[in-house]
């Protein structure tokens, strides 16, 4: 396993000699390791750096053990901590399992089972933060992304061949044209596959959760922060940070995102200690950057450092020849999800796909087809089961005392004053809800 990265290993142990011992034994190994013989050292060198493992000797002399473990799962919770103990404390380490360290290991060891047991946790480490992860994007893996429209044929073949390179990528396209599917698959196509690709999803957060989210933060730096945290900026160490509409990135936390692109140095909120992190930026935005920043609600700088690479990608209406197989791919997935006896599209229902407009684009394309599959009771889908004459979203009018859902009047209602509002926040603000709402609500009608 890669030791370097997820190798940063702490040993607390008031006896020198076996420090010395762990200590050439491990970092043989590759691993980074850092040696401190008392509690209070311990807790030092915890507020300033990041440890994935901890080997831990009960007895530290005057300080108990088991009181620096329980410091340890406040101030560190995803370190995993071995205790070390001898063969007539074991009844202590196995109070120790119960307060929360992985395992033990019974002096005199030797340098095999130091190894293996360094090794085995972690791996384990690796998992919990490769988990982390993917609980935070969880999605079926990205379709096949090959198109027959020459326009987005062109942005695939240049992705392809920026992917490898570690340059900085802007994805730019109407929602639902597919951006962050390109940005996971730039991310699949490049050297740090094995790695991370985190997401951040901008409008979803205020400037303050956007920076502890970002960067991570240390305990007590604000009411309710009651653990340190590792931040995105650290679990994409070596992998991708795909930042998901950008354009509604927090004006006033830019330029420590610009000083994190440019020097890819960075704090935690709450704790002076310089940390670095290795990690390649993808963005993606429907709004126009370049107006923005004309309007003072985007720095320039920052734009400069995100569209080294800018890849557009066309609407949906203007790839005439992908929304006939798209649509087919559709339909073969979610009937076999839904175990429903829809098998292929009508003359018909094929020639109104064609003509339709797709405003909501992919997403909207594959909404329909989810729903057709539910619909259609045969296997031939015909034009009603598209129900592409509704009329589209922001047309109706929703009148007080119409008949209409509930859910169809808050439709039209977003949809509209999302049209009369220039920014998200103002849209947000005039609904009455939080931005993080109004950004799950709009994905959830295709607005
Ligand atoms: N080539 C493709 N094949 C299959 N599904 C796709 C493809 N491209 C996009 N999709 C699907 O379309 C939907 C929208 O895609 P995605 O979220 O990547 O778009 P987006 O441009 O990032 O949207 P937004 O701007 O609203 O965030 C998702 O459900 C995604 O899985």
């Amino acid at each position: 396993m890669p030791h370097t990265e997820s190798g940063r290993i702490l040993l607390v142990d008031d006896e020198s000699a076996i420090l010395r011992t762990f200590r050439y034994c491990l970092e043989d190994e590759g691993y980074s390791v850092a040696a401190v013989s008392s509690a209070a050292q311990a807790e030092h060198l915890l507020l300033r750096q990041v440890f994935d493992l901890c080997f831990l000797d009960l007895r530290l002399g005057e300080d108990n053990g088991l009181d620096l473990l329980a410091q340890m799962r406040i101030q560190a919770p995803w370190m995993r901590v071995v205790i070390i103990t001898a063969h007539s404390a074991v009844d202590t380490a196995v109070d120790a399992i119960q307060a929360g360290a992985a395992d033990y290991l019974v002096k005199p060891c030797s340098p095999d089972q130091l190894r293996l047991a360094a090794a085995k946790q972690l791996e384990l480490r690796q998992l919990a933060a490769r988990l982390e992860v993917l609980e935070g994007e969880v999605r079926k893996p990205s379709d096949d992304l090959d198109s027959h429209c020459p326009a987005m044929m062109a942005v695939l073949e240049t992705a392809r061949q920026v992917a490898v390179t570690d340059a900085n990528i802007l994805i730019l396209g109407e929602s639902g044209t597919g951006k962050g599917e390109l940005a996971r698959a730039i991310h699949g196509w490049s050297r740090r596959l094995k790695k991370s690709c985190v997401t951040i999803n901008c409008p979803s957060l205020t400037a303050e959760l956007m920076e502890s989210e970002l960067f991570g933060h240390a305990r007590g730096s604000f009411t309710g922060a009651s653990e340190n945290t590792l931040g995105r900026v650290n679990q994409a160490d070596g992998g991708t940070l795909f930042l998901d509409e950008i354009g509604d990135f927090p004006l006033t936390l830019q330029p420590k995102l610009l000083r994190f692109i440019q020097e890819k140095e960075y704090e935690r909120v709450g704790d002076p200690v310089t940390r670095r992190a290795d990690v390649r930026i993808l963005a993606a935005t429907n709004l126009n950057l370049d107006e923005m920043v004309r309007a003072g609600k985007f720095r320039e700088d920052l734009l400069y450092r995100l569209n080294v690479i800018t890849l557009k990608l066309p609407p949906l209406r203007e790839r005439q020849d992908d929304i006939l197989t798209l649509a087919e791919r559709f339909l073969a997935r979610f009937v076999c999800d839904y175990a429903r006896p829809a098998r292929s599209f009508s003359e018909e229902a094929l020639r109104a796909l064609l003509d339709y407009n797709w405003p909501g684009n992919i997403r909207e394309l594959r909404n329909v087809i989810e729903r057709a599959s539910i619909v259609c009771p045969q296997e031939t889908v015909e034009v009603s089961h598209l129900g592409l004459g509704a009329e589209p979203a922001g047309s109706g009018v929703a009148r007080i005392g119409a008949s209409m859902s509930l859910e169809d009047v808050e439709k039209a209602h977003i949809a509209a004053v999302l049209a009369s509002s220039p920014t998200l926040d103002l849209a947000a603000k005039t609904l009455g809800i939080d931005a993080s709402t109004l950004y799950r609500k709009r994905k959830q009608y295709n607005l």
